[in-house]
């Protein structure tokens, strides 16, 4: 398969798959969600946001190409940022207070629904333990971030109040710093899948990580938007305010 039929593939994969087609975006983005719904997504998608630097350091562990690793470590920085000005991370706890939670509360961790945890597990493990080829491209659904971001930001600021551009920075930053890492990844998968087998694995990995995003919002669709069943242990609106 040539390089473009590849990209063709996993492009494929995401018009499909990605979770911008999830019920549960349908409604953020269009100003469906009350002020609880959103709440209880920004809880839980702390969850995605604080595993992803553990999992780009599971992946330099494994990586013994000092190229690489230079190319792959500034997807920590971007989310750790330094001390004085933070990164990503600290930028959604901005996002936190402006739906009215306290940040102290949602990075404890506390109150994420136990399938969005079984998930985010799932995807640092799979980076830490699969081939570096299927760990490469599981990080491809970025290719798809950018237009969902913007996306976001529109639907945010168009439908609801907390929207500003301090609240909304994390998703902006993203725009700039998305690009370059799906760049990186999608031409090392590219180069790195020269056999049908190994084309079959990216795609693969691809998938698995569509499922990953897929399931935590199912997570949060059936705890928050069907009455009655949120489950024990996690958030119930009114809790961890600020
Ligand atoms: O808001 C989103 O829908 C979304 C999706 C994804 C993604 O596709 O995995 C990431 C992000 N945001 C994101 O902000 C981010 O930093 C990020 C890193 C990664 C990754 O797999 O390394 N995905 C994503």
């Amino acid at each position: 398969m040539s390089r473009l039929t590849l990209e063709t593939r996993l492009r494929a994969i995401g018009a499909e798959r990605y979770h911008d087609r999830h019920p549960f975006h349908h409604m953020l983005h269009g100003g469906d969600c009350n002020p609880d719904q959103v709440r209880a997504w920004v809880i839980n998608r702390w969850a995605y946001q604080a595993a992803i630097p553990m999992k780009d350091a599971a992946f330099l562990s494994r990586c013994d190409d000092p190229d690489m690793r230079r190319a792959w470590r500034s997807r920590i920085e971007d989310h750790d940022g330094g001390v004085d000005e933070g990164g990503g991370i600290r930028r959604w706890l901005k996002l936190a207070e402006a739906v009215g939670l306290d940040p102290e509360y949602v990075a404890s961790g506390g109150g994420v629904l136990p399938a969005t945890r079984f998930a985010v597990d799932a995807y640092i493990r799979y980076v830490r333990d699969a081939p570096l080829l299927q760990a490469v491209a599981s990080s491809l659904t970025e290719l798809f971030a950018p237009k969902i971001h913007e996306q976001r930001i529109a639907g945010l600021f168009k439908h609801y109040d907390f929207a500003n551009p301090d609240s909304m920075s994390y998703f902006q930053h993203r725009l700039n710093e998305a690009p370059k890492d799906v760049a990186y990844g999608l031409a090392w998968v590219l180069d790195h899948a020269d056999t049908p087998e190994k084309e079959d694995q990216a795609a693969a990995a691809l998938r698995f990580k569509t499922d990953v995003l897929w399931a935590q919002l199912d997570a949060l669709y059936s705890a928050y938007v069907t009455p009655g069943s949120i489950p024990p242990g996690a958030w119930q609106p009114g809790e961890g305010m600020a």
